[in-house]
């Protein structure tokens, strides 16, 4: 009998296989015992026939073309593998008659201990044993998504709407409280009401981390920096004992307007960090180089200079007799840092650097550590940022000799508790990430939406909550523009932008507004890429029908927020909308990584002061930034995720105010948007509230689509000289 015989029936792995060839190799085939005494029973057997060809035809085969001898020991191996396969046949018809007696419940093999199982099954295995059939599965109790996570994710604290307080019911400073009716802050918003008892000091004071979950333009900002404000204030001396970390140097700007606002009469000093400065200037302005009187340290440092200057190998030329920064050190003193800030605001790659570079700059004092925008900084690396602070804010410094002896005799612990706040409209429940923040008896506290109609089924309500459920302000409309053709989208902005009744909900009730006269252009005048260079552009294709006063951008556009996917997207379509209508010129900007910091700060400031009607964005303005009365924001291009989604339309809408979101959609990504944002049931949107879907054919006049091919070869020519 060939091995090829075997290798076909019998996997090489199988203990039969390695028996046989075992027994031929060492030449002990006559000691093999051949089992032929079969009970009757057994030999009567009918043998499947799968087996029956394989073992009686092949093995005839094979003997007639072997000698006597061969042939003998073919036929004992035949026989003892037909032995083998009568004996598992045996066993395995037995179990089939058991378990055709038995009801194959799952109850009855989950209560056979797992040891009994295994018995059972304890047959040499040789690649012929009936396949082992999957188990019926009954119905398996549901076991709900949110118990996989950790409990303080489950048991979150939720916080209705309508749970509003006056500012004066809280233990705010009264210059703090005055500042904020000034600004007209009657009452803390919902989560402000919910969160600042808990970080203020009092009866329901928290001491350990919170994890923020509310809607955009809910009034986060406030419930973190009132209460750092009120537990910083007055300290004698100036140390960095707060830090606040946001993804851009716009926000880092807004933040820093809201501290401003609430820490009056402090005496607090609040720093940013975000690279809009020289990092020197930067590092200037966190730390101070002075000097102070100790001899023993001195000593020391002395010392240390002579024992370096003996190591020859080691010496720094740019160190030594490189030039000085004019500070010299008087006899007996050292060099002593002070920080120049309580409370530092700052994006996390500069945070990093001045980490890693800025002498004396340190977290040690470090008590607040704010995370917003949470999830977006969780998700990017930001130069590995977590894994740099994280050992700065658990850094204990060793204690003096004095401290050291009460420590030893008291049994005392030096202890160092930091408290986080991490917040966002879309706070991840992916607890992988949250780990890495070291969380010390964190506390979810949610903002809900208004009641929402119960999904069909629970499990599915169980599914979305334990996942991530994110409320979208309840004041928000919004709307979907079907256009069939992705190559009219500009052309149907423009209508949008018009406010057609056909298109948007707006009736002509909008009221026209006037263009920039350039006695006003101050504020617009950006920067070459913006207000200024879009309304140059206009004049080319102007003609005297098109450059007659029009009503320009009507009061709808007057705060309209466009997003684009890229920078390059934005800076297009600007020079785009200034061509075909060229009055608008002096009223876009573009708000983009691309443009300096300046600019992107002077376009901000314009559209919040109305001096600019329309603002076409990267997604970089979408996290965070806060324009007061923005009326309208328009998906130009669809966003990339249904959190970018939500932060997109989040810019309108907010601190209770109404606002619309209108996204244009082009064939191919409508299913998407239908399902994954407009129908999903992860998003709660205000009570009874869905996306309003527009369906109407674009009506242009033929002048206006010649008009629109001209800018679009205009535009070509451009883009094609910037690549010569
Ligand atoms: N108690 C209040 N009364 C009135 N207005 C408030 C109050 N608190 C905050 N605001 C205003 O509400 C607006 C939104 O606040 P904030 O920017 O803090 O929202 P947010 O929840 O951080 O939003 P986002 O998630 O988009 O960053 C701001 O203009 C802010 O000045």
């Amino acid at each position: 009998m060939s091995s090829q015989f075997y290798s076909r029936y019998i996997p090489p792995s199988s203990k039969v296989t390695i028996t046989v060839e075992k027994q031929r190799s060492s030449k002990k085939r006559k000691t093999i015992k051949p089992i032929a005494t079969l009970p009757p029973s057994q030999e009567e057997n009918p043998i499947p026939e799968r087996l029956e060809q394989g073992t009686v035809v092949q093995a005839a085969d094979q003997e007639a073309s072997l000698p006597t001898e061969q042939q003998s020991v073919a036929n004992e191996q035949d026989i003892f593998l037909r032995s083998r396969h009568q004996a598992v046949l045996s066993k395995y018809q037995k179990a089939k008659k058991e378990s055709a007696e038995k009801p194959r419940t799952t109850a009855a093999i989950e209560d056979k201990p797992i040891e009994a199982q295994d018995d059972q099954m304890e047959i040499e295995s040789h690649g012929l044993e009936p396949l082992p059939q999957p188990t019926e599965v009954q119905d398996l109790p549901k076991v709900s998504m949110s118990t996989a996570l950790p409990e303080w994710l489950q048991s979150a604290t939720h916080v209705s709407p309508a749970s509003t307080v006056p500012f004066q019911s809280l233990p705010i400073n009264e210059n703090a409280a005055f500042s904020l009716q000034e600004k007209g802050f009657e009452k803390a918003f919902a989560i402000q009401a919910a969160v600042l008892p808990m970080l203020l000091p009092g009866p329901q004071d928290y001491s350990g981390d919170i994890c923020i979950s509310a809607a955009t333009g809910s009034g986060k900002t406030l419930a973190y920096t009132l209460p750092m404000v009120e537990s910083l204030r007055e300290k004698p001396v100036t140390k960095l004992r707060g830090l606040i970390v946001v993804p851009t140097r716009e926000l880092v700007s807004q933040v820093k307007e809201t501290f401003d606002l609430c820490s009056g009469g402090s005496g607090l000093k609040i720093g940013t960090a975000m690279g809009s400065k020289t990092f020197k200037e930067e590092q200037a302005q966190l730390v101070e180089k002075g000097q102070k009187y100790d001899p023993e340290a001195y000593r020391a440092e002395q010392e240390k200079e002579i024992d370096e200057d003996e190591e020859l190998m080691d010496w720094d030329f740019e160190k030594r007799f490189g030039p000085k920064d004019g500070f010299e050190l008087l006899y007996n003193h050292v060099v002593e840092y002070n920080s120049r800030v309580d409370v530092l605001i700052c994006t996390p790659g500069r945070l990093v650097e001045h980490i890693q570079s800025t002498a004396g700059f340190t977290l040690e004092h470090v008590q607040w550590l704010v995370i917003d925008e949470a999830d977006r900084l969780l998700d990017e690396s930001f130069q590995q940022w977590i894994d740099v602070v994280l050992p700065g804010l658990e850094y204990l410094p060793p204690l003096d000799p004095i401290q050291e002896r009460f420590s030893n005799t008291f049994h005392l612990r030096h202890r160092r508790e930091v408290r986080k706040i991490i917040l966002s409209a879309t706070m991840t429940r992916d607890i992988s990430k949250l780990t890495a923040l070291k969380l010390r008896r964190p506390r979810l506290v949610v903002l809900e939406g208004q009641a929402q109609e119960k999904p069909e089924a629970q499990d599915k309500m169980e599914t979305i909550e334990a996942t991530e459920r994110i409320e979208l302000p309840t004041t928000l409309q919004e709307i979907g523009v079907k256009v069939p053709d992705a190559n009219d989208k500009p052309l149907y902005l423009i209508q949008l932008l018009e406010s057609k009744p056909e298109i948007g909900s707006e009736k002509a009730s909008v009221k026209p507004i006037e263009p920039q006269r350039s006695s006003e252009s101050e504020d617009t005048s950006l920067d070459e890429s913006t207000s200024q260079s879009h309304s140059d552009r206009g004049k080319v294709l102007r003609n005297d029908a098109r450059t007659a006063p029009q009503p320009v951008a009507p009061s709808a556009t007057h705060g309209t927020l466009i997003f684009t996917k890229t920078n390059e997207h934005a800076t297009r379509l600007a020079h785009l909308l200034s061509l075909l209508r060229p009055a608008w010129g002096p009223q876009i900007a573009t708000l983009t990584k691309s443009s300096t910091s300046s600019s992107r700060q002077k376009a901000l400031s314009a559209f919040r002061k109305r001096k600019l009607s329309i603002l076409i964005a990267s997604d970089r303005a979408s996290r965070g930034l806060d324009i007061p009365d923005l009326t309208h924001v328009i998906n130009y291009d669809m966003p990339s995720s249904l959190t970018s989604y939500v932060h997109r339309v989040g810019r309108t809408a907010r601190a209770g105010k109404e606002g619309k979101a209108a996204t244009l959609i082009a064939d191919n990504e409508a299913r998407w948007f239908w399902n994954e944002i407009a129908r999903s049931e992860k998003v709660g949107r205000g009570k009874g509230k869905k996306v309003v879907r527009i369906d109407r054919k674009l009506e242009v006049e033929d002048e206006e689509r010649e008009m629109y091919k001209e800018a679009l070869e205009k535009l070509g020519e451009e883009t094609r000289g910037k690549h010569e």
